[in-house]
This record gives C-alpha cells, structure tokens and sequence, in this order.
C-alpha cells in the first residue's frame, strides 16, 4: 500500500484551515456591508483576517516549531493605540474559536496542545499574527498563508478563501483551501456551501465537505474546443485587466461571458471543472503578486491536470521571497489548452501596445 507524502502536514493544515474558515463564516455574517480598516497600501482587512493568521499560526508553531510562516498580516497596525477596539474583538474571536469544537474527532484532536499552551493574553495573540513574518526563499520549509483571500468579497458577503501552502526548497508541495460560501455541489448553487480542497504534489487533487473527512477527487474540464471554454477572472477591475481578458476571448473564439469571482475560489472553481481558464493580467507595471495569493491554488490546479504559468508561459517562481517577483500576471487552463491560451495572450497584449 502506498503512503501519502506529507500525510500529517496534510491533516494539520486541513484542521487548521478548517477552522479558520468556520471562523471567517461567523465573522463575515457580523461584518458584511461594513468596509474594513485600511491598510497602508489601501487595501481592506478584518478582524476575520487576522484572528484567522493567529489561528493558523498558533496550530502550525505547535505541530512544526522549526517551520516558517509566510503570513499576509502582520500586527503593526494593531499595535496603534487607535486600533484597541479590533485587538479585543481579535483577542475575543480567537479564545471563542479555541472553546468550540471542530466537527471531526481527528482534526479537534490536532488543537488539543494549542489549547493546552493556549495563547491567552493580547501580547499571544499579536506574537503569534506576527510568526508570519517570514521572507521565504529557496531553500528550507515555508508556510504561504493567506488568512482571507478575497477580502473584498469577503465584505460584501461574497467568495473569499483561507488558503495555506507548504513550500519546500522553494516549490509548492501542499496546498489546502477552504472556501466557506462556495457550494459543495457546483450544479447546485443552492445546496450545501463550504468546501475544503487540498493537494499534495504528485498525488492528485480533491474536494471534501467541512463535515465530513470523505475526499473525493476532482479534475479539469476536457474541454473538445477552446471556444466552448469559460474564463474565470477577478471581481476587482485594480486586481485583473478585464479588457484585455475580453480581447483574449475573442481571440480564441469563447463566446460564454466570463465569470468573475473573488479570490482563489477561481482556482478551486476551474480545478473541479465549473469554468476553464483563469485568467490575471496585470493592471499595473509595479504590482508583484504575493506568494500566498497562489501557492495553494496554483498546486490545486496542476494536480487536477491544469498548467499555472505567468502571462508569458513562465513557471510561477516561489523561491524569491514573498513575492512572484520573477513572474508577470497568471494564466491557468487544461494542459491540453494552455499554450494555445498563452498565445493569445501573447497576441492580445501585443496588439495593446502598437
Ligand atoms: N493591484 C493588484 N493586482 C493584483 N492583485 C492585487 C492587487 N492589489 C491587491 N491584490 C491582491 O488580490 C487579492 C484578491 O484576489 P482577487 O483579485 O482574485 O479577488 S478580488 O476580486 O479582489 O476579490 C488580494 O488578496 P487579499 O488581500 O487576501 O484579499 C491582494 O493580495
Ligand atoms: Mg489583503
Ligand atoms: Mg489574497
Ligand atoms: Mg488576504
């Protein structure tokens, strides 16, 4: 019988993300319609994004002491005397989130040394948001943390992702994703919601429930022409440029309108089939993407027979630190159809800049 690589990783990002996604669903009914604070670079966070990195953090330091964390969040803000109102919610959410139990036997079992040490005071909490402060790189163990991708979709009560990668010797080789306000069942949009993906490099990707630990596999679409394919893009017209997408399209023939959705939910979404090509260009000549905006879902893709790339074809580069510094935008599509895709591109950008 053959073992799993990376088996107990496995099960404890899984209950990690489990239970920061349990929390981010409780806190985004109490935070839907409101804005946030604003961050340095303007850009939204919650207290959901942050008590979901002390979370993580907390059962990662516990179970791979000598691991790093490269975490979005980082506590400087909330260590303005402006901001004691969010440090208590956070102080709050996170001792709440220890107390309930996880649905699973095996997986609140993993929390059990947490809440033994527990972080207890302030000082616990905004230590533990802060062991995501590694600066990655090629060579040793990384954990790619993004509390709450998709904050934005998040605040307006639509997809948002807690996703976590494991990157070793600077390549991606477990990712899990948990998306609480995606259904179960793409067919039935009104049925259950919540579902956890999770790869292993060489080992296939798949989808669980919150409830229940049964895995099941998922792969790409096989799509028979490029022209029935559909794009998955951004909500946010600042994150992905939308006009050149539509130019992409029509280069290869697609007439179904793209879907635009918040976060990595897009990778979870083209992994099972429910849409083709992930699109994201860039909008800016300086933006460089982060390393926790892909490690997981550009894994989740390849293992469901996808090829994640840059704009240009290159591999996405995870060994330079905290940033795709290396790499231009993101194209994901079918192995069969990437190049084809990658082409157009090419094109499309091409003719923007006669
Ligand atoms: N200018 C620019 N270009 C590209 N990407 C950017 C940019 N600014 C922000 N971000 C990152 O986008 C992350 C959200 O991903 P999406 O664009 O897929 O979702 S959304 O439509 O914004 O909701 C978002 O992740 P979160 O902050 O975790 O929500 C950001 O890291
Ligand atoms: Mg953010
Ligand atoms: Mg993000
Ligand atoms: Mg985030």
């Amino acid at each position: 019988m053959s073992t799993i690589r990376y088996s107990r990783e496995r099960q404890i990002a899984l209950s990690a993300v489990l239970k920061a996604s349990l929390l981010a669903q409780k806190v985004q009914e109490q935070l839907v319609g409101s804005g946030g604070v604003e961050k340095r670079d303007k850009s939204p966070v919650t207290v959901g994004d942050y008590t979901s990195q002390a979370l993580v953090s907390s059962l990662l330091a516990l179970h791979f002491p000598a691991d790093r964390i490269i975490g979005e969040e980082d506590s400087s803000d909330l260590r303005q005397p402006s901001q004691s109102a969010i440090k208590d919610q956070i102080v709050r959410l996170a001792s709440e989130a220890m107390s309930e139990s996880l649905p699973l036997e095996e997986e609140e079992r993993a929390w059990e040394g947490v809440k033994a040490g527990e972080p207890k005071t302030e000082a616990d909490w905004l230590a533990a948001i802060d062991r995501g402060n590694s600066e990655g790189g090629a060579s040793g163990r990384h954990w790619a943390l993004d509390p709450i991708d998709g904050t934005k979709g998040f605040l307006r009560g639509g997809q948002y992702a807690v996703c976590l990668g494991l990157i070793e010797e600077g390549e991606v080789v477990l990712g899990v994703m948990g998306c609480p306000n995606l259904p179960l069942d793409p067919k039935n949009k009104d049925g259950e919601k919540g579902a956890l993906f999770v790869a292993v490099k060489g080992e296939g990707a798949f989808q669980r429930s919150f409830t229940s630990s049964t895995l099941t596999p998922i792969s790409m679409s096989t799509l028979t022409s490029l022209s029935s394919a559909s794009f998955c893009e951004s909500v946010e017209a600042g994150h992905s440029d939308h006009s050149t997408n539509a130019r992409i399209a029509q280069l290869l023939g697609i007439t179904k309108d793209s879907v635009r959705m918040d976060s990595q939910a897009k990778y979870c979404s083209i992994a099972r089939g429910d849409g083709d090509i992930y699109l994201r260009l860039p909008v800016s000549e300086t933006y460089q993407e982060k390393v926790w905006d892909h490690a997981s879902g550009s894994l989740l893709v390849a293992e469901a027979g996808g090829v994640v790339s840059d704009m240009h074809g290159k591999p996405l580069d995870f060994s330079l630190g905290r940033t795709l510094r290396g790499n231009k935008g993101v194209v994901a599509a079918h192995k069969d159809w990437h190049a084809k895709v990658i082409e157009a591109v090419q094109q499309a950008v091409g003719e923007e800049k006669k």
